[in-house]
């Protein structure tokens, strides 16, 4: 069995990128001081660990002065690209914020594009992602816990582990490059850094691994989940699900590991996704008719995004929502219901169907703001939102029982199904999340089965493939339904030839079989 393997062509080497007229400035009359969600955003001071230390680019900090105070020639603190990395993952540890949403704002703040831009990403997203496998190995090269390390201290040597054992960066610049963030956040601990980061350096990855990580054979679970950077539990629940194949398992936490391509949805009938790909510099999906993937960019600055004709959206997703638009009814058709809308990315292929077919969907979401969201999603789209409960579907006189004909419930859920596009969610994610969303996901299918017209459709939907959130919810509420219930064999709904879905009747999609997120769907008729 061998570590982790993801070793990015990029090269990145500070000696020959220096780029010291671009150094950060956080002096009082800088852009940065004013400047919320930075140095001195409300509340970094009061974080223990965080706030009492002297602020990037303050010049005491940043190794101009020596111990005795004497003048030394002022190097270069941190490039940019290294610098904002720090920032992300210190705001996603500090702030518990979603690295997804942080770095690209911080990018657009700094002016970061191209090769800097992918550099600061790839620090980011792959320190978040290796985050557990780092810290085995911070805590033998620093022979204590790496719960112990100071926060600021410990997030720049994650990323400084990152460098030396995930990329192609030098090893003298990752030490180098990690020693100088740790002096403007640290100073005092510049010495135990240089130590910790040099004893990283003399392994690679894989001699980590064989070092650090209980033997496959005695403990497969223990093992995968040091080599690969997943918590024991979801390691455990991905290989239940792939039915205890370790090889299968090892393949997706893999991929759990990898960058995931964008991937657009053409709304139909607005957009072609032929048309769309030629001139995003993306190509077709490989599944949906509607999926275009890209390479990386800015997909919500493409004028087919921006007018309403195309939106983000897995390929995964888009074959579910398709899956339930296109399955075969009989009688009336002109009725569906979206359970569990907000932020309206299924709503909005589902209205664009609808369009085409002269139904209309109301869409349900519990959350204000993510009702206003479906709105904005779905404008011009023949759907009605309805911001409410949905466990209400069957008892409201808006969501009547018995009233619609095909009703998608893409229940609230542990997303374990989407790892690889949030970096920082596997270590946040835990197994007590479990029984309050399986709760909910039950009374949602529940009420689903409630609102749907005898010999009407139900789609149940998850981001996860934990099989208490899949076949034993739908078991469940299938039970406790209080109204006949079949399923239906989802295969032949997805598209033609599309391998490895099982025995049916529910499929799975997979990242490493399929290129999407892990989605889980069944479908069931009303009786
Ligand atoms: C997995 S997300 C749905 C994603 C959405 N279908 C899309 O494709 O963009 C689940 C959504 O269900 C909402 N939700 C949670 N509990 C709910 C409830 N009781 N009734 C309706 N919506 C609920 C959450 O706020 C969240 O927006």
């Amino acid at each position: 069995m061998t570590g982790p393997t993801e070793r990015p062509a990029r090269r990145y080497d500070e000696q020959r990128d220096p780029r010291p007229d671009r150094r950060p400035e956080r002096s009082s009359g800088g852009p940065r001081g004013d400047r919320p969600g930075y140095g001195d955003r409300p509340g970094y001071g009061d974080r223990p660990g965080y706030g009492d230390r002297p602020g990037y680019g303050d010049r005491s900090a940043r190794g101009g002065e020596d111990r005795q105070g004497s003048r030394r020639p002022v190097r270069p603190a941190v490039d940019l690209p290294r610098h904002v990395a720090y920032q992300a993952v210190a705001a996603v540890h500090r702030d518990d914020a979603y690295a997804n949403l942080v770095l690209p704002a911080m990018l657009r703040e700094e002016g970061l594009t191209g090769r800097d831009a992918a550099f600061a990403t790839e620090l980011t997203y792959g320190s978040l992602r290796h985050t557990g496998t780092l810290d085995a190995i911070l805590t033998d090269a620093a022979g204590r816990d790496v719960a112990r390390i100071d926060p600021p201290v410990r997030d720049a040597l994650r990323l400084g582990a990152y460098q030396l054992l995930h990329t192609r960066v030098p090893a003298h610049a990752a030490v180098s490059s990690t020693v100088d963030l740790v002096r403007t956040v640290a100073v005092s601990a510049t010495g135990f850094a240089n130590a910790v980061m040099r004893e990283v350096s003399s392994r690679d990855a894989d001699a980590w691994v064989a070092k650090l990580a209980p033997s496959f054979e005695t403990d497969p679970i223990g093992h995968l989940a040091l080599a690969y950077s997943h918590p024991q539990w979801i390691v455990r629940s991905f290989a239940e699900a792939l039915g205890g194949d370790l090889g299968e398992t090892t393949r997706l936490l893999i991929e759990n590991n990898e960058r995931p391509p964008v991937h657009l949805c053409a709304r139909p009938g607005l957009a072609d996704p032929v048309e769309l790909a030629d001139r995003a510099g993306g190509a077709p999906g490989a599944f949906s008719p509607y999926a275009v993937y890209l390479g990386g960019g800015a997909p919500g600055d493409l004028p087919a995004v921006v007018e309403g004709r195309a939106h983000v959206q897995d390929e995964g997703s888009q074959l579910v929502a398709t899956a339930l638009a296109v399955a075969p009814l009989d009688g009336p058709d002109s009725h569906w219901l979206d359970l569990c809308a907000g932020p309206g990315g299924k709503a909005a292929l589902l209205g664009a169907l609808a369009a085409q077919r002269g139904a209309r969907l109301t869409a349900v979401e519990v959350t204000e703001h993510r009702a206003r969201l479906v709105t904005q999603a779905t404008r011009g789209l023949p759907v009605d939102v309805l911001h409410t409960d949905g466990r209400t579907a069957g008892t409201d006189p808006e969501l009547p029982e018995g009233h619609f004909d095909r009703v998608l419930v893409d229940a609230p859920c542990t997303g374990l199904g989407a790892l690889r596009r949030r970096p920082e969610a596997r270590w946040r994610k835990q197994p007590s999340d479990l029984p309050p969303l399986t709760r909910l996901q039950r009374e949602l299918l529940v009420a689903a089965l409630r609102a749907v017209r005898p010999g009407g459709l139900v789609a149940y939907v998850t981001c996860s493939p934990h099989t208490v959130e899949t076949h034993v919810t739908v078991t469940e509420a299938a039970r406790r339904a209080g109204v006949p219930a079949d399923f239906v064999d989802a295969r032949p709904l997805l598209p033609a030839g599309m391998p490895g879905l099982g025995d049916g009747p529910s499929v799975q999609l997979w990242p490493h079989r399929h290129g999407t997120d892990a989605m889980f769907l069944a479908v069931l008729r009303r009786g």
